[in-house]
């Protein structure tokens, strides 16, 4: 990758839902950059783009038309169904709003999760859990199911699922919008500390202007378009 790569990009992306009168034009023309140690915040109102964006940045969605280019040369949206499956566990991590834990599993049975996906043997899974689970605050959780943790707890279960395998990429949409306040801040807190500890090119949707005052960039959104 050539130095000052984004290491993830849109390029005039847009992406429209249905046909004919009942057509959405979700996203309309965006570029953006997210470098490697950054963590950028997609923020705007209910219905502006946000989440069908990161989906597009993640790979778990096509554009309509335009690129998502990984370190500038790969184009994500165009890779077969595999490769994006591959890349997508090798390099990317994903936070959700609703945190999608596996209700029976435990801390640490569902932090694994990715490792058994990408084919880790035991012993060394067992200890990139224990470290990640430290990395969060909740190494004295390990055991519990999600039901008996907090929903910071559980986020942070969910931070540490996202990034066990080591991606260099983090995809959050909406991580903290089932959380107080105080909580959002410390997840917000962990998740900035995160990307600048590893590297990782990060980018999160959020509604609340104060996480948002915390992200190195702020993309704001308003009908699919970013706004200037
Ligand atoms: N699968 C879909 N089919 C049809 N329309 C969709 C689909 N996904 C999103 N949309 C529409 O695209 C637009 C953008 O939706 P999106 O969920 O990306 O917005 P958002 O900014 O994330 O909203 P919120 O803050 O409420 O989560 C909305 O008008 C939405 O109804």
């Amino acid at each position: 990758m050539v130095s000052g790569t984004p290491r993830l990009a849109g390029r005039d992306l847009r992406r429209t839902f249905g046909t004919g009168e009942a057509q959405v034009h979700a996203i309309v023309g965006v570029d953006i950059d997210v470098n490697g140690g950054q963590l950028t915040a997609v923020t705007g109102p209910s219905g502006s783009g946000k989440t069908t964006l990161l989906n597009l940045l993640g790979g778990l969605d096509r554009p309509t038309s335009g690129r998502v280019l990984l370190d500038g040369d790969t184009v994500l949206s165009e890779l077969s169904e595999n490769a994006v499956l591959a890349t997508r566990r090798q390099r990317i991590g994903y936070v959700f709003q609703t945190f999608g834990l596996v209700p029976v599993l435990s801390a640490t049975e569902n932090v694994e999760v990715p490792l058994r996906l990408n084919g880790v043997a035991a012993s060394e899974r067992a200890e990139r859990v224990a470290a990640i689970l430290e990395r969060v605050g909740l190494a004295r959780h390990a055991k519990q199911r999600p039901h008996e943790l907090s929903g910071g707890q559980q986020q942070r279960v969910g931070v540490a699922r996202a990034l066990v395998a080591e991606p260099d990429i983090l995809i959050a949409d909406e991580p903290t919008g089932q959380l107080d306040s105080d909580t959002a801040a410390t997840i917000m807190d962990l998740i900035v500390e995160l990307t600048h500890e590893r590297g990782l090119a990060s980018v999160i949707s959020t509604h609340d202007p104060l996480l948002m005052a915390r992200a190195d960039r702020i993309v704001h959104l308003l009908d699919g378009a970013v706004k200037a």
